[in-house]
């Protein structure tokens, strides 16, 4: 049987990851497969916090370069990634575990506000909570709101459920010379400027101890190997 390492964690899935192999929007198996892995993580009794991002439907970048101003795009963005919560709860609470969504835009009518004490209170109960809306400010990544919101429930580490299996000496997409790093401190990462997740992010987790667990998504039962310790990662880590 396998053990956890941490009593609650922080999962950042990626808008990216839930559209699977549709190119956009959400691939429902894939949410499935997704949302599985993170009930069968909590069945480890693991407490499990759960940022989501929006890139699969909206990213701000894009279209502040078709004339929508930044901010307003960013907005945008924040509100896809509501929408992929909402979608991802719908699929863990199929899979019977408890979950709710916090957003940090108010918006009552589609989902609790984002408040701290709410977050612990689902927490200390036994449900996953998904963190929607990002930071809920414009010019931030769903990636510093990972860092963001693990430091402020107390988890033991920021699990990145990304395209790659960890964190490599350049873009492995780019650069097929690339090298796996098994373990790195967030300086070198910052140093280095290794682009797998924002700066900001990096120097939230850095300053706070908070180790990051580099990893795909696309290998079924990720997520559980990487609470247990398994799995091919890169564990960004204070030396
Ligand atoms: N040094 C690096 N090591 C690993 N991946 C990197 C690195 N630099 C850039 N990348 C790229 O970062 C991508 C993951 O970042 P991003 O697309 O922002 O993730 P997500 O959408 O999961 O938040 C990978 O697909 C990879 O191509
Ligand atoms: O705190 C935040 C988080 C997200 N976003 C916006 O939401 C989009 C989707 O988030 P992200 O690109 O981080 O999603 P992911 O890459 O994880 O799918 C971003 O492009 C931004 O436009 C934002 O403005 N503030």
């Amino acid at each position: 049987m396998e053990a956890p390492l941490y009593k609650r964690v922080l999962v950042k899935v990626s808008g990216e990851a839930l559209m699977g192999p549709a190119g956009f929007g959400l691939h429902q198996p894939t949410v499935d497969r997704i949302a599985a892995d993170l009930a069968a993580t909590h069945a480890l009794g693991v407490e499990l916090g759960v940022v989501v991002g929006g890139g699969n439907i909206f990213r701000g970048v894009q279209v502040s370069s078709q004339g929508v101003d930044r901010a307003t795009g960013d907005y945008m963005g924040m509100l896809a990634t509501v929408m992929n919560g909402l979608a991802l709860a719908a699929a863990i609470m199929r899979a019977g575990t408890q979950a709710r969504v916090l957003s940090a835009l108010d918006m009552p009518a589609v989902c609790e506000t984002y408040t701290r004490p709410r977050a612990l209170a689902h927490l200390d109960r036994g449900r996953i909570v998904l963190f929607a809306a990002g930071t809920g400010n414009p010019f931030f990544t769903t990636d510093t709101a990972a860092a963001l919101r693990a430091i402020e429930t107390g988890c033991e580490a920021l699990l990145k459920a990304t395209n790659v299996d960890g964190v490599y000496t350049a873009d492995p997409k780019k650069d097929p010379s690339a090298t796996r790093y098994d373990r790195i401190s967030h300086d070198e990462v910052i140093q280095k400027d290794l682009k797998i997740m924002d700066t900001a992010a990096f120097a939230l987790a850095r300053e706070n101890a908070l180790p990051v667990i580099v990893f795909s998504i696309h290998e079924p039962g990720s997520i559980r190997a990487a609470v247990c310790g398994g799995g091919r990662a890169t564990t960004v880590a204070t030396r």
